[in-house]
């Protein structure tokens, strides 16, 4: 819920005020070039903390008739106006040491004065300077909504800077940014908001009155300024500006405005005559005008720029984010009182949305009365048969913004008797996976006239492959003839289809009824192993994806399961070495065997082991890797054996655990087998080992329960402590 508050607050003021934050951003670019452009012009090596400011009055006074003022400008570059001896007022830059002109005062571009006055005022003036005050003002509140979001997201101030999890580019680049460019976005908008106050008047500026008796003035002992004991320790980089004497006349003083107070100076003695310190509003405002122009510094005025460029950027992925969000709608064909499959949704970033409209578009095809809502809408549905949950989790295992109330209407509003089925969209990267769904599955189970269909499934990072598996399981008890979804093909990068030559199909191993497939790409292939291989078993038909193992020379393993119906696993088991056949490579970054650890889990079950085939045969730099698999019995085995123990022979791989729930009397799984080495495991991730999963969910499910148990009682830590340091990576189907 407060999640929600957050995020609106973030997104409304976004859509109230981002044609000012675009106007503002673009015209901030072009002011922030002035001082990076005067910088580079003019730049020079001299240091004027290690300049006396006598010495440049003194030097002044040499080469020039008279002198009226001279100036530091925010980018310690110094101005004098002065008389020459042609008598014309002039005013240029000077170089402080021997005070002669470098050039004259470079005057603003057409394009820097429309800029500012865009910037400052929208040229309405006052009416516009109060849209640009309160733009900086939301754009405050816009960055500290944004930092809430982001400790939220990352769950916990602590974790501000860890890995970004799973998201698309704009939501990725967002939060990356945003993570970033914080401090110097809170900056420039409370600068902002500070100079805007001072423009509008509603602070004015604090002049000073420096009250001095003229009476008791005196002309004696007349000194050089270099002598003048009131200045003595005063450098150029201490001021901002100096106003010579106007006459000789003692009533006439050189007055010195330093950056906290301003200084009235005898012109004969050299003796201060008054001194205030400024109040903290004036302090504040130079300090304002500083860091919102950037002209004291060119390092300053770069991070300004880059600020102002990614405001834009926020803009632009804000909306992408919320579109996204957006992008599936809820419609109905059915009415809410004449429905018999209601599919409730409980989605934050929209994507579980896509999944329950594919499934309401199948149930409809299939003459279903269907209903789609929001989790939060749940309420009485007279002719409801099947309710179909299907909810993502979010901050720590919390109901998404849209299903947050739906387990407190559950309790009051009542159906007569209905199946139900609970599907979870989580991460496996958070410590509560799916957890939200598990509330509502549990929820569901205790009212007296709600039946399960099916048990909870759960899908990891809106994996289309675990989806289709709870599509087939539901579509078999409930006879309802649901097509295969397809995943958003954005998500994986699928490059061209090549062609590839069976080498060897081995023949069907019955037991599991799994067969190996060796295929040799005919170019050069750069396949590596834990990549996928997609194919297509006919044209039009969706690519299905298999896990693959790379071998020395470069062939491909596939290891696949014959699915009675399956068109691709018949396809497949029908090729013969010699044919040749099209596939494309699915990259998959985040599951290659790592390049350096000290040691190396692999998990698999059945074909899962396909890719570890491969990465053992490459273990080249021999890291001690130790693969356990699961199976039926120990027939399955033969497929593999070769592979495994010539692996085994050159130590490539250090051993094999494997666990057979058909062998003996007392079945046994993988998860048993990590079991027996708990304290091991936890030795292995705590020294920076790295673990392995490949093969089914449902394996992946139990043996993350267990690695989860192990990881808190022997180091104390949770599972995604290691997961967050990549010492976990899984691809399980
Ligand atoms: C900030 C944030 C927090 C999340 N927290 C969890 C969590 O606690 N448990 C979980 O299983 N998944 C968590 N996830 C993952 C989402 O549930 C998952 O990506 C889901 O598919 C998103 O679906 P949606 O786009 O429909 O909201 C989180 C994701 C984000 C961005």
């Amino acid at each position: 819920m407060t999640l929600s508050i957050w995020r609106y607050s973030h997104l409304a003021l976004a859509v109230c005020s981002f044609l000012f934050l675009i106007i503002a951003s673009l015209t901030g670019i072009v002011l922030a070039f002035q001082p990076i452009n005067n910088e580079f012009q003019l730049s020079s090596n001299t240091n004027l903390n290690e300049i006396p400011v006598a010495k440049t009055i003194d030097a002044l006074q040499q080469n020039y008739l008279e002198i009226l003022e001279v100036k530091i400008t925010p980018s310690h570059l110094v101005t004098a106006s002065v008389i020459t001896d042609e008598g014309d007022l002039e005013e240029f830059y000077i170089d402080p040491i021997t005070t002669e002109k470098i050039c004259d005062i470079i005057p603003e571009t057409a394009t820097y004065k429309f800029a500012k006055t865009l910037h400052r005022s929208l040229f309405l003036h006052t009416t516009g300077r109060i849209f640009m005050m309160l733009t900086s003002f939301i754009l405050v509140i816009i960055t500290i909504s944004g930092f809430v979001l982001i400790i939220k997201r990352q769950q916990g101030i602590r974790h501000f800077f860890d890995r970004i999890i799973n998201d698309h580019f704009f939501q990725y680049s967002h939060v990356y940014l945003g993570r970033v460019l914080l401090i110097p976005i809170l900056i420039i908008s409370i600068s902002g908001v500070l100079l805007s106050v001072y423009q509008l008047n509603i602070v004015t500026h604090t002049v000073l009155e420096h009250s001095i008796d003229e009476d008791n003035l005196s002309e004696e002992p007349t000194l050089l300024v270099e002598e003048f004991p009131g200045i003595h320790d005063v450098y150029l980089s201490d001021i901002k500006s100096i106003e010579f004497p106007f006459s000789p006349d003692v009533t006439d003083f050189y007055k010195f405005y330093l950056e906290d107070r301003e200084l009235v100076i005898n012109q004969y003695t050299g003796e201060v005559e008054s001194s205030i310190r400024y109040p903290f509003s004036e302090i504040a405002y130079q300090w304002g005008y500083i860091l919102h122009t950037g002209e004291s510094s060119y390092w300053w005025a770069t991070i300004l720029l880059l600020a102002a460029i990614a405001i834009l950027f926020f803009v632009v992925s804000g909306f992408k984010i919320t579109f996204k969000r957006r992008e599936a709608k809820l419609k109905n064909k059915y009415k809410r009182v004449e429905a018999t499959h209601v599919i409730l949704v409980g989605s934050e970033g929209g994507t579980t949305l896509k999944f329950a409209v594919w499934l309401q578009e199948q149930l409809t095809n299939n003459q279903k009365k269907v209903y789609i809502d929001h989790l939060n809408n749940y309420t009485h549905y007279p002719k409801l048969q099947q309710l179909l949950i299907l909810t993502a989790s979010y901050g720590v295992g919390e109901a998404p913004s849209n299903a947050s109330k739906f387990i407190s209407k559950f309790s009051n509003v009542s159906n007569t008797n209905f199946q139900f089925t609970v599907l979870g969209f989580g991460s496996l990267a958070y410590k509560d996976y799916c957890k939200f769904a598990y509330e509502v599955q549990a929820v569901l189970k205790k009212s007296p006239n709600c039946t399960p269909v099916l048990p909870l499934h759960t899908v990891n990072n809106q994996s289309a492959e675990s989806f289709n598996q709870w599509v087939l399981q539901y579509a078999e008890v409930s006879g309802v003839a649901l097509g295969n979804y397809k995943r958003n093909e954005d998500a994986f990068k699928h490059s061209r289809e090549k062609e590839f030559v069976v080498q060897v199909k081995t023949e069907l191993e019955t037991s599991s009824n799994a067969f190996m497939l060796f295929l040799k790409p005919t170019d050069k292939s750069k396949f590596k192993s834990g990549d996928l291989v997609g194919i297509s078993p006919a044209q039009e038909e969706h690519q299905r994806l298999y896990s693959v193992g790379v071998l020395p020379n470069q062939e491909l393993v596939l290891s696949i399961k014959l699915h009675e119906y399956g068109k691709c696993s018949n396809f497949l088991n029908n090729l013969s070495a010699g044919e040749t056949i099209k596939a494309s490579r699915i990259k998959n970054k985040s599951f290659y065997f790592p390049k350096r650890a000290n040691h190396v889990v692999l998990i698999a079950t059945g074909t899962g082991i396909a890719p570890f085939l491969g990465m053992v045969k490459q273990n080249t730099s021999k890291i001690a890797t130790h693969l356990f698999w699961g199976a039926k019995n120990s027939i399955s085995y033969n497929l593999y054996a070769d592979i495994v123990s010539e692996a085994l022979q050159n130590k490539q791989l250090e051993d094999f655990i494997p666990a057979y729930s058909r062998e003996f009397t007392e079945k046994q799984y993988v998860q048993d087998k990590l079991k027996e080495k708990s304290e091991w495991l936890a030795g292995v991730l705590d020294s920076g080992g790295v673990i392995m999963i490949c093969g089914s969910v449902l394996m992946q499910k139990d043996v993350l329960e267990l690695l989860q148990s192990i990881c808190l009682e022997y180091n104390g830590k949770p599972l995604s402590y290691y997961q967050k340091k990549k010492q976990l990576l899984m691809d399980c189907y």
